[in-house]
């Protein structure tokens, strides 16, 4: 990747941080736009420049994309959780519609032609075919799903009137953590299950609820494909050979499904402790069970994960959460 530069938006969070660390390991430079209101200036490598302003800012947009010509855009800086989508849908619609535009509209500017947006497993709502490939039906059951599914819209139109390519990826549940332990997962509020269910083990969060035990699973709890946050890093690298011939679209999970039940046995067996945790109604907006089929990106691009395994994703992300109980230095 020598010479080439690259603007990340979100790059100082969980998953856009990863990429990161990736892109600046391979050689490429990087440039984060972030207003840092969940990301952490301590996740973004030294020697990065990092941006800290909102990408709602056209203006300022703009001056970012006339001060650096960029290769392309990883665009992950947006609002991405279900709960609280199902709380304030019109500001998750709202805001994740207009700050991408902003962001696609200053690139097409720019003439920077090469997108890549975090897109989500949310867009399939309760599916119809497990696992799911990308032709699969678009029934988002959140407003979050739905915020994405406007975006991953308007990127098509863009390309045809204005040639902007994009790779739009549906990530399906990021977890894990950089392996040598430079960078994890730390948000505030935290709502994503494997660091909830570790920070119960460890004692720096309270047990663990169980959002629901009646869904139509073998054990009544909801069914994810976590999938390493390097992993997917590796798989945003990839996808920039395509983009030379078309926009593309992909699902990006291991194709294993694990019950909310199943990731607590894990960060116990992981961990050597209990994971306190009791249970509670559904979650508004979740659907039952969603796993990936990836089997275009993998035949496409050769992606193939190095963390497959659930428990190997934990590990990592127990090594970190373990040695950073108070996540990252800025938290006090
Ligand atoms: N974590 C997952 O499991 C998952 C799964 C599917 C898709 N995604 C998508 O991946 C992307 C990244 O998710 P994440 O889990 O790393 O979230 P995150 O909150 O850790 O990272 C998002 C980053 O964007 C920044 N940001 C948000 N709004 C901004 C704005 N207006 N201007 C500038 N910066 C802003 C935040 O400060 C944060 O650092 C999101 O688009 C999300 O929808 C995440
Ligand atoms: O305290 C908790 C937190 C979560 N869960 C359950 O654990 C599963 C995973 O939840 P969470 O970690 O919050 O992830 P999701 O809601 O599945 O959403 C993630 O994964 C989606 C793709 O599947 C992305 O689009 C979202 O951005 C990302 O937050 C779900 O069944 C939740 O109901 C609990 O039971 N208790």
């Amino acid at each position: 990747m020598d010479g080439r530069r690259f603007l990340v938006t979100g790059g100082a969070g969980y998953v856009g941080s990863h990429l990161v660390l990736t892109l600046v390991e391979r050689g490429a430079e990087v440039v984060v736009m972030d207003d840092l209101r969940q990301g952490h200036r301590g996740a973004v490598p030294p020697g990065v420049e990092l941006v800290q302003d909102s990408i709602a800012d056209r203006r300022r947009l703009a001056e970012v994309f006339a001060a650096w010509k960029f290769d392309a855009v990883f665009h992950f800086a947006a609002l991405s959780l279900v709960g609280e989508s199902m709380r304030d849908p019109l500001r998750y619609c709202s805001e994740n519609l207009s700050n991408s535009l902003a962001v696609a509209d200053a690139a097409v500017k720019a003439g920077c032609l090469r997108f890549v947006l975090s897109s989500t497993a949310a867009l399939f709502g309760n599916p119809k075919v497990v696992p799911i490939p990308e032709e699969a039906e678009l029934a988002p059951t959140n407003a979050y799903g739905d915020s994405k599914l406007m975006v991953e819209k308007a990127l098509g139109w863009a390309d045809q009137v204005h040639g902007l390519r994009s790779a739009c990826l549906r990530y399906f549940n990021a977890a894990g953590a950089d392996p040598q332990g430079r960078i994890g997962e730390d948000h505030e509020p935290e709502t994503h299950l494997v660091p909830l269910a570790i920070g119960a083990a460890l004692g720096t969060r309270p047990p663990l609820t169980v959002f629901g035990t009646d869904y139509p699973t073998p054990d009544g709890t909801c069914i994810r494909d976590y999938v390493h946050v390097l992993d997917l890093a590796d798989a945003h690298i990839r996808v920039l050979d395509r983009l030379e011939q078309a926009s593309v679209r992909y699902n990006i999970g291991n194709g294993t499904g694990y019950s909310v039940k199943q990731v607590i046995e894990a960060v116990e067996r992981i961990s050597g402790r209990p994971v306190p945790h009791g249970f509670g109604p559904r979650r508004a907006g979740d659907p039952a069970m969603l796993v990936a089929s990836s089997a275009r990106l993998r035949q496409e691009t050769g992606w193939a994960p190095r963390f497959a395994a659930l428990d190997d994703i934990v590990r990592t992300a127990w090594d970190w959460h373990s040695r950073h109980p108070k996540g990252y230095d800025d938290r006090g």
